[in-house]
């Protein structure tokens, strides 16, 4: 591999995902070279943070991908699963030997990935999360055929500076997405129904926010710093015979863990669906 100290690094197709990736790198830039992001329209362009080399719309310059693909030591590929394989193929010739394409599309196996680009370059197919936009993402990493340990190394140290970092096999990669990949969006579920249960109780919209996102955030903290389980903080919570009681009798009455586990199997069957397409 012949990648620079501080590694020069594209993203390719910078929407919700990578554009949330891009912002959390660039408050750690220091430890990479120029970052520079396409997009195709100006005005998707127009909604990336500040603060990289480049940022250039398709609309405005068609050859885009391949000069930043040329240019770069790290190339991220962030559009539709449906895109990648175009993508990687008008991209395929304008790469260097060595490059390290890094793909974050759901479904997408490095086997196709690398059917797309020359065996010169090396693939990392990772499964992020948006909390990477203020560095507090997971992504799940595995390597390709023709990834090094350093390649392996360098795409850890990109995501590592917006957030953890599991290296993982690629079987793995669905399921972990299923969890960490999607998670943010039942989160953001369980805090819209709360949110509303709020305001059916008579709280106003200001009011709700801050009981939900204060019982989101500070229960979340907690169980980060705390020694104990998520069954033990809970305990804790629930005094014998009191409310919490109740509310939670309630929840397990709906089997949430088998209706997790349907969950995460939908998510799993369609990113195989994804694949197939
Ligand atoms: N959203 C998420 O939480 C996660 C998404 N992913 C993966 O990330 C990928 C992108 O998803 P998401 O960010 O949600 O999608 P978005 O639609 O938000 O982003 C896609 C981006 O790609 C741009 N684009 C489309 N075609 C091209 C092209 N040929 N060249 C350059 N840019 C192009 C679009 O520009 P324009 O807007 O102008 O059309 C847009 O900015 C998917 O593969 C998804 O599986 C993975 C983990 C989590
Ligand atoms: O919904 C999706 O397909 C992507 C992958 C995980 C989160 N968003």
């Amino acid at each position: 591999m012949n990648i620079s100290a501080k590694p020069s690094i594209a993203f390719l197709g910078t929407g919700s995902m990578s554009g949330a990736i891009l912002s959390g790198l660039l408050e750690n830039a220091e430890a990479f070279g120029a970052v520079s992001a396409t997009t195709r329209s100006a005005a998707s362009r127009d909604a990336l943070p500040s603060g990289t080399a480049e940022s250039v719309a398709l609309a405005d310059e068609p050859g885009a991908n391949q000069r930043l693909a040329a240019a770069s030591d790290v190339v991220v590929l962030g559009v539709k699963p449906a895109q990648i394989g175009d993508l990687a193929s008008e991209i395929s010739e304008s790469l260097r030997p060595g490059t390290l394409v890094i793909s974050v599309a759901a479904g997408i196996t490095i086997e196709a990935l690398e059917s797309c680009l020359p065996e010169s370059v090396a693939v990392v197919r990772s499964m992020p999360n948006t909390p990477s936009h203020v560095g507090l993402g997971v992504t799940g990493i595995a390597a390709g055929s023709a990834a090094t340990d350093e390649h392996v190394e360098l795409a850890r140290s990109i995501f590592e500076a917006v957030g953890d970092v599991l290296v993982v096999e690629e079987d793995q990669i669905d399921p972990l997405s299923a969890i960490s990949g999607s998670g943010p969006a039942y989160v953001y579920l369980f805090a819209e129904a709360w949110t509303q249960v709020a305001l059916d109780l008579g709280f106003t919209a200001e009011q709700a926010a801050v009981m939900v996102q204060g019982t989101f955030k500070g229960a979340s903290e907690l169980m980060v710093r705390s020694d104990d389980e998520p069954s033990e903080l809970r305990r804790k919570v629930t005094s014998p015979k009191g409310t919490t009681e109740q509310l939670i009798k309630v929840l397990q009455d709906a089997e949430l863990e088998p209706l997790f586990a349907r969950a995460a199997d939908a998510a799993i069957k369609r990113a195989k669906e994804l694949a197939a397409e």
